[in-house]
């Protein structure tokens, strides 16, 4: 059995009666930076919800989650809210969604920091300034004081990172926690994140629909789709070697480096979706690979190097570059 610090078995999660994720498994290591990645409605945020026990209600899970050991699924949310914010925290897209508009930033850094460590207010509020300082927010004894709406997209964005790591998690998960800002800020808030691991040995989970950003920040991959993985490993051997279909036509359209380049085009069609779900592999209607096993069976995570699994029942069958698969469409 691994040792990783965030063990995710045959994940479930249903809503009414579909399945948005079915039968998924991941491993977090402790310090490291796993990229979920995958189109819309491939169940990525559900996951990272999931594992936070933040789901909507009506949602159910199965299967299991576990944190240092300690199996999540099921637990009551007492178990959740001793472990939010201590050993587990979360940066999603919306900073506002996680802010008390009627709180300084400074007052909720220093709660959060009493809510864990016995600490004069004084004491806590030197630590959230000194928080705030540490996620590169300018004036940061200033702008303690001030009210989260008086903050810019990218400065709200820092101080959800600064609640989020106050504490010392062992784990962040991340949901596309730059997606609403323009990419200057972007890639700050994507360096801020990267520093914080550096220096304080922090895992996170980065959710994000942008290979790029993976490509630049991940130690690992994992690449989802219609709720299933499809190939999940280190980060160099997945792009330099994307054996599933689906991970290669998202490498085929991302832009080239240089502009000379020649880009090439996107996967054809739409994702598949958990209401309209084919029988097989989900991404057979659009896989330039496809064969008639795919459209009856779905394929199982196959171990092709350590730790590098891909789902795909034509793995042996594809031409060596798999990205070519894409070129051929592109005429
Ligand atoms: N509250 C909800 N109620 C019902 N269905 C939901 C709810 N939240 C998500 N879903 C469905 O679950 C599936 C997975 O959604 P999820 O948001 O996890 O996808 P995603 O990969 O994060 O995509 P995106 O990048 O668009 O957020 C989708 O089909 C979505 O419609």
């Amino acid at each position: 059995m691994s040792d990783a610090l965030l063990q995710v078995r045959d994940l479930y999660i249903g809503v009414r009666d579909l399945k948005v994720v079915r039968g998924l498994s991941l491993d977090v290591a402790a310090g490291e930076l796993l990229a979920v990645v995958g189109e819309s409605g491939a169940g990525k945020s559900v996951t990272a919800r999931a594992i936070l026990g933040l789901l909507p209600t009506g949602m159910t899970v199965s299967g299991s989650v576990r944190l240092d050991g300690r199996e999540l699924v099921g637990a009551p949310q007492s178990t959740y809210r001793q472990l939010r914010g201590r050993r587990i925290a979360f940066v999603p897209q919306d900073a506002l969604s996680v802010l008390s508009p009627v709180h300084t930033i400074g007052d909720q850094l220093a709660l959060a920091i009493r809510s864990v460590r016995r600490v004069s207010r004084k004491t806590a509020r030197d630590n959230a300034v000194a928080a705030l300082d540490r996620v590169g927010i300018p004036d940061a004894v200033r702008r303690a004081r001030a009210y989260p709406h008086e903050f810019s997209g990218g400065m709200r964005q820092r101080a959800v990172i600064a609640m989020a790591t106050v504490n010392d998690p062992a784990l962040v998960i991340a949901d596309e926690p730059t997606t609403a800002l323009d990419p200057t800020v972007q890639a700050h808030i994507l360096d801020l994140l990267d520093e914080l691991r550096r220096d304080s040995g922090t895992a996170v989970m980065l959710v994000t629909h942008d290979l790029a950003i993976a490509a630049a920040h991940a130690d690992r991959i994992l690449v989802m789709y219609a709720g299933r993985h499809v190939q999940s490993g280190p980060i160099e051997q997945v792009l330099a070697d994307p054996r599933a279909p689906y991970t290669a036509g998202l490498i085929a359209a991302l832009p080239p480096r240089e502009s000379t380049g020649r880009r090439l085009p996107a996967i054809v069609g739409t994702p598949a979706m958990p209401g309209s779900l084919p029988p097989g592999c989900a991404f057979a209607a659009r896989c330039p690979a496809a064969r008639d096993i795919c459209r009856v069976e779905e394929p199982a995570p196959f171990e092709i190097g350590p730790g590098h699994l891909v789902s795909c029942h034509r793995l042996g069958e594809l031409p060596g570059r798999t990205t070519e698969l894409f070129e051929e469409i592109a005429g």
